[in-house]
């Protein structure tokens, strides 16, 4: 590392509601000399089963990211203080044509790996999942995913479509990009197309932690659970904020009822410290749905947990 990392814009000195909308009002990409995270959106929802509008969700959350502040005290860390990190702005793919954006975005996550930028993704739909896992999987290997959501987004098909927001995560098994002895979703709820959709998701690599497990649990087992079955090799996270009930997060195109409060998912995204994260996105936020910015700023606080863990990984020197 050179100089000390850049950090957000001083809200002592610039009223949090002046400057520019960069994610926690960080610097542009352009701004540094290098970049450990990039924090970049992906505005794509051409892959959605109901509710369009996930195409305006990065917008939304830089512009609801812009009250976090520099310390985090539940991880004892300042994340913009350990790792440089920095808004990359928003990968143009093509709104008419899914196979077009995701070879565009594949494309686009492997340079910045090739530079040895890390990604936090801001989608866009489920579907932008699948060029994430290609790009983190040629450069590490098949990956664990932790993948936080109502759905198990492993069918099949939609339409007869194999690339949508309900399919990444089969594509990406099918691939070979994940480690199917250590993959794992949180927050499964709701109904499904059948008994076999679960069995199929097992066999395809998957456990689960349902919704209603943290009724049951409190939410230190459960990170137990998760960091066992995750263990010490490299993990992807991909958080669809739809993995929270619709009373925290109702931006978003396909709710279910049942869902997680904010604060067992921050609580669960902070226990994943000390893992080998290389990646993580967050999805499927769809702000015309949204109100008061509840599922803006939720999604925000999900990111800057997980960039949060990242810089307490490099201060305690573990490395992706
Ligand atoms: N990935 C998300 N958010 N939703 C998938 C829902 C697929 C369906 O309509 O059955
Ligand atoms: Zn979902
Ligand atoms: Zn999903």
């Amino acid at each position: 590392m050179t100089g000390a990392p850049q950090g957000p814009i001083d809200a002592t000195r610039v009223p949090r509601f002046a400057g520019p909308a960069t994610f926690a009002r960080l610097p542009r990409a352009d701004e540094v000399e290098r970049v450990d995270v990039a924090v970049v959106g992906v505005p794509f929802d051409t892959g959605v089963s109901y509710r369009p509008g996930a195409r305006f969700g990065p917008a939304h959350v830089r512009a609801s990211s812009k009250l976090l502040r520099p310390y985090n005290p539940a991880l004892d860390v300042s994340p913009f203080a350990e790792l440089q990190v920095a808004d990359a702005g928003d990968i143009a793919v093509n709104p008419f044509d899914i196979g077009a954006a995701i070879a565009t975005l594949e494309a686009a996550a492997r340079e910045f790996a090739a530079n040895g930028t890390r990604l936090l993704t801001i989608g866009g739909d489920h579907t932008i999942a699948l060029p994430l896992l290609r790009a983190v999987a040629a450069e590490h290997g098949p990956v664990a995913v932790v993948h936080f959501d109502a759905h198990l987004d492993t069918w099949d098909t939609y339409f007869g479509e194999p690339y949508t927001h309900g399919t990444p995560f089969r594509r990406a098994s099918e691939e070979g990009l994940l480690d199917p002895t250590r993959c794992l979703h949180v927050g499964i709820r709701g109904p499904l197309y059948g008994p076999d959709d679960l069995r199929e998701d097992g066999v395809l690599g998957f456990q689960v932690v349902h919704s209603d497990d943290y009724q049951d649990a409190t939410v230190a087992s459960v990170v137990e659970r998760m960091r066992r079955r995750l263990g010490t090799g490299p993990v992807y996270v991909s958080v669809d904020i739809d993995v929270l009930d619709p009373a925290h997060a109702p931006g978003t195109g396909t709710p279910e009822a049942g869902g997680l409060t904010s604060r067992e998912l921050l609580n669960t995204l902070r226990g994943l410290v000390g893992l080998n994260v290389v990646g993580a996105d967050i999805v499927e936020v769809a702000p015309a749905y949204d109100h008061a910015e509840l599922t803006g700023i939720a999604a925000a606080h999900v990111g800057y947990e997980l960039l949060s863990v990242l810089a307490r990984n490099e201060r305690d020197g573990i490395r992706a």
